[in-house]
């Protein structure tokens, strides 16, 4: 017996059950049979819910009624959680409801005779659902009250609190109240008691709690042991488009239940004698003056940072500074090469627990501080027209911006890309337009390195904007310098970005 009336018959059950191998159809722990003629298959990506009862379908606005057996197929990724208690087999599974947009929902059967023989099966299935993903996550889960439009909270009620409950993850709500509150809870996170902290917001929070937990005496094990990551609730929302490809809710709640753990480089960045870290990107020139230097049109919604970057585009404004580099790879079919080895290769994923960082601190810098002495091996550049300065920990900056193609989340390096600002005002247009599928990185105009760190000093100008992960910072001298796999996050492939890499 099903409590659901299940609609969504799949046209490929039988191929699915084809690809189960004949060995497989007839063991037990792979066929659950639940009486009434309902067997319960582990496919080959799938769990094939095979029910000869017919369902009505009512389509096209009730005005055409079809019929269809209750057969249907669950992704395992879909899959939330499963036991067998009194007799009963429970399945609870996100079902896909738009196009990206998911809802939990509950399968149960009476388990006729001896209901143990259900558990093996029941493993396996799990197993199959959550593959190297930890099960059962513990949530600490911060909302912003004021990210994006204000609806935070309502999101995450909505969309991701019942999938998070229908998975067995446990969580513990609070809402931040103030600027900076964020870092403040993670600075004195009990690092046993969580494996995640899940941030309902734009970026400015994962940035908040990133640099809590660097506050630690033992940063180093808070970043390996508690993952970060985001629900998109701000308009940005790199975090998530990054390592989940998606900006839906729901969606990006399921990712987070199958996340697998990543370890994901972050930066430190000196300046004064402050050092921070950043988890996605720097910009100096158009792209930092476009958004922090257009506030006062917020009026305008997303069109403002078009606004803004027209207005400097056509004036041909340019952003004097000197720059040195620790440069790792400075040709575009080098970087091409070194992505596409990182790809091929295994994934490494992080282990549950502290590892080898045990009480271990945030790391030293290798290279100093923006006070010292410029390391001899650094490459140095002074440029009196630089349009663009753009340093990438992450390959999508928003929606439809793969900036940087070639970014990848633990190879210690960061991408940079420098555009000059006398490179024509079409050409800049045209490259705009390229940036959604990353076609720009190949515009002989944009000049891309690999670094490990470098220095940015500003000259012929009293103030202007500097941006780190979208937060204004003082408009000085600064240094960056990457820590590889610092960080952890939870990520769909436990590998890569979600974005389409160089060309
Ligand atoms: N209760 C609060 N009152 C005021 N500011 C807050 C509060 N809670 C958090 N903040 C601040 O809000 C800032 C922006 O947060 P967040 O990134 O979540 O939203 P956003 O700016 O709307 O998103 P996006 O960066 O995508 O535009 C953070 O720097 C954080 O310090």
């Amino acid at each position: 017996m099903s409590t659901e009336n299940p609609t969504q018959k799949s046209p490929n059950i039988a191929d699915s059950l084809a690809a189960t191998s004949a060995a497989e159809t007839f063991n037990p722990n792979y066929v659950l049979d639940v009486g009434n003629n309902i067997t319960l298959t582990l496919g080959a990506d799938t769990l094939l819910i095979q029910d000869p009862k017919i369902v009505k379908n009512i389509r096209f606005c009730g005005l055409r009624t079809t019929e269809s057996t209750a057969s249907q197929e669950i992704p395992f990724y879909n899959i939330l959680a499963v036991d067998a208690s009194d007799s009963t087999l429970t399945i609870k599974y996100a079902r896909l409801i738009l196009k990206d947009d998911y809802t939990p929902s509950t399968l149960q059967y009476v388990l006729h005779g001896d209901a143990a023989r259900a558990e093996p099966w029941i493993e396996r299935l799990l197993e199959l659902a959550y593959g190297d993903a930890q099960r059962n996550k513990r949530l600490r889960v911060l909302i912003n009250p004021y990210g994006g439009k204000g609806y935070a909270k309502d999101l995450y009620t909505e969309y991701a609190a019942p999938m998070f409950e229908a998975a067995g993850c446990t969580t513990d709500l609070e809402t931040t109240t103030h600027t900076g509150h964020a870092t403040e809870i993670s600075e004195n996170i009990d690092i046993d008691a969580y494996d995640a902290i899940v941030c309902c917001s734009g970026d400015g929070l994962p940035y908040e709690v990133l640099n809590g937990l660097a506050k630690k005496p033992n940063a180093s094990e808070a970043l390996t042991r508690i993952a970060v990551v985001m629900l998109p609730c701000g308009s940005g929302n790199a975090l998530a488009w990054n390592l989940f490809g998606t900006n839906s809710v729901s969606s990006v709640a399921l990712g987070i239940i199958k996340g697998l753990r990543t370890p994901m480089d972050l930066t430190s960045i000196t300046q004064h004698n402050a050092r921070t870290l950043s988890f996605l990107s720097q910009s100096y020139g158009i792209i930092a003056e476009s958004d922090l230097g257009t506030d006062h049109l917020r009026w305008m919604g997303a069109a403002r940072f078009t606004y803004g970057f027209l207005v400097r585009l056509i004036g041909q404004i340019t952003y004097p500074c000197d720059l040195a580099f620790k440069v790792e790879i400075d040709q575009k079919d080098k970087i091409k090469e070194h992505y596409y080895a990182y790809k091929n290769k295994k994934p490494e994923l992080r282990p549950v627990g502290p590892g080898d960082q045990t009480g271990k601190g945030l790391p030293s810098l290798k290279y100093g501080t923006i006070d010292d002495e410029l390391p001899s091996d650094w490459e140095k550049l002074s440029t009196d027209t630089l349009g663009n300065f753009y340093a990438g920990n992450m390959a999508i900056m928003s929606a439809d911006i793969n900036f940087f193609p070639a970014s990848l989340p633990n190879d210690g390096m960061i991408d940079l890309v420098m555009i000059d600002g006398k490179a024509g005002r079409l050409k800049a247009l045209s490259m705009m337009t390229a940036v959604e599928n990353g076609a720009h990185f190949d515009y002989p105009e944009v000049v891309a390195r690999k670094v490990t760190g470098y220095r940015l000093v500003p000259r012929n100008r009293d103030d202007g904007y500097i941006s780190v992960d979208g937060e204004r910072i003082p408009f000085a001298p600064f240094q960056v310098e990457v820590h590889q796999g610092l960080g952890t996050v939870l990520s769909k492939s436990g590998h890569l970005y979600e974005a389409q890499g160089p060309s």
